[in-house]
């Protein structure tokens, strides 16, 4: 399969509430969208899930415009391409990091591969599910009453999981008060890296609500401390941040850092490093979910695809675009039917573009050929 041009797209997305987590607000989402046509006229499509500022990882929208544009797009548009595992295990072998970037592209070339092959990305990637569980994650809100609001409203919606972002002074009453309110919901924490070592026994505290999993309490690239922290909390420890690659979550497991692991394909550079993550875990009995980065509807779809294999065991963020934004990009939008979300059998990522909607919140655009 030969790639015969790539678009890239900044697009700005307004957020319908502003998105708050330990390390910062986003109002709005400004992202990478990757168009790729093959010499037969098919389009695949990703979004990269890089944020405009580096709070996340080190990447940003600039970063991997510069490494789209300077290194990968040349690789790929001189590429004859048997499948697309080879963009990541042979034609960006070489270039170190930028994994966002690096997956932007490589989920443009899956999802092209896959319509050329007419099979559903899903089922390209090994996918056996027809319908995927999801969740919620919330963000910090200005009270626990408006936290409680927000939860009650999705519990009516049949939202599987509730994620709460939380920080040290947003913790500990934060979910003693919602545990009291819901007693037995599926309820889980998402630190974003906001704690130390020092501050083992006051997590120690959360182990007294019943929670699934508290995510990345510690360093964004840790997983030594972790381990430790593992070995004295009962609630099991989720990774998101420390993972990009098989690598670091072979290491992870072997010295007990988590439980359970997040995997974004954009963090791990993609979805074939997604897939031997998963297959990984599989068989270190390591459930599996898929995290977000509040993509639009592409990214989305992307999430639903890879969410379909058999270890992705947990929900995930996937949740409908209507939570995130007053109008998605797709057609047709992402739709959770009480908590849950029909895997598109049709190829590739199985969602069409919006041409309208992309045209009306694009900023810059630029060919590659
Ligand atoms: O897309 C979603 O709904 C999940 C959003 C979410 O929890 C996150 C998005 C981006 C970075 C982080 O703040 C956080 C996460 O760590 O998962
Ligand atoms: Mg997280």
């Amino acid at each position: 399969m030969k790639i015969k041009k790539i678009t890239l797209r900044h697009m700005k997305l307004d957020l319908l509430s502003p998105f708050v987590t330990s390390f910062g607000v986003e109002y709005d989402k400004d992202f990478i969208l990757v168009e790729a046509v093959t010499e037969k006229g098919i389009t695949g499509w990703a979004e990269s899930v890089a944020m405009l500022d580096p709070l996340y990882n080190e990447e940003t929208v600039k970063t991997n415009w510069h490494i789209l544009e300077d290194y990968l797009i040349p690789i790929i548009l001189k590429s004859d391409i048997q499948h697309p595992d080879e963009v990541s295990e042979k034609l960006f072998k070489h270039i170190r990091g930028n994994y966002m970037a690096k997956a932007a592209i490589e989920g443009a070339v899956w999802d092209a591969y896959a319509k050329e092959t007419g099979t559903s990305l899903a089922k390209a990637l090994g996918g056996t599910k027809e319908k995927i569980e999801v969740g919620v994650s919330i963000g910090i809100q200005e009270s626990i009453e408006a936290t409680l609001s927000v939860i009650e409203a999705r519990l009516k919606e049949g939202y599987k999981r509730f994620k709460l972002k939380i920080k040290p002074g947003w913790d500990v009453e934060l979910i003693n008060k919602v545990r009291h309110a819901y007693p037995n919901i599926p309820l889980m924490a998402d630190a974003n890296s906001a704690y130390t070592l020092a501050d083992i026994d006051h997590l120690a505290q959360l182990d007294a609500y019943n929670l699934m999993m508290i995510e990345q309490p510690l360093a964004h690239n840790d997983i030594i401390d972790h381990a430790e922290l593992q070995a004295q909390l009962s609630t099991p420890i989720c990774l998101d941040e420390s993972i990009h690659s098989f690598e670091d979550a072979r290491k992870a497991i072997k010295l007990g850092s988590c439980k359970i692991i997040n995997i974004k394909v954009g963090r791990v550079g993609g979805l074939t490093e997604a897939k031997k993550i998963h297959d990984l875990c599989q068989e270190n009995e390591i459930p599996l979910w898929c995290g977000g980065m509040l993509e639009a509807g592409i990214g989305r779809a992307h999430n639903i695809a890879i969410t379909s294999l058999p270890n992705f065991v947990l929900p995930g963020d996937t949740a409908g675009s209507a939570l995130y934004w007053k109008e998605d990009i797709i057609n047709p939008e992402v739709i959770a039917i009480d908590g849950m979300i029909t895997v598109p059998e049709s190829p590739g990522i199985g969602f069409e573009p919006d041409f309208h909607k992309i045209e009306k919140y694009t900023l810059f655009m630029k060919d590659y050929k």
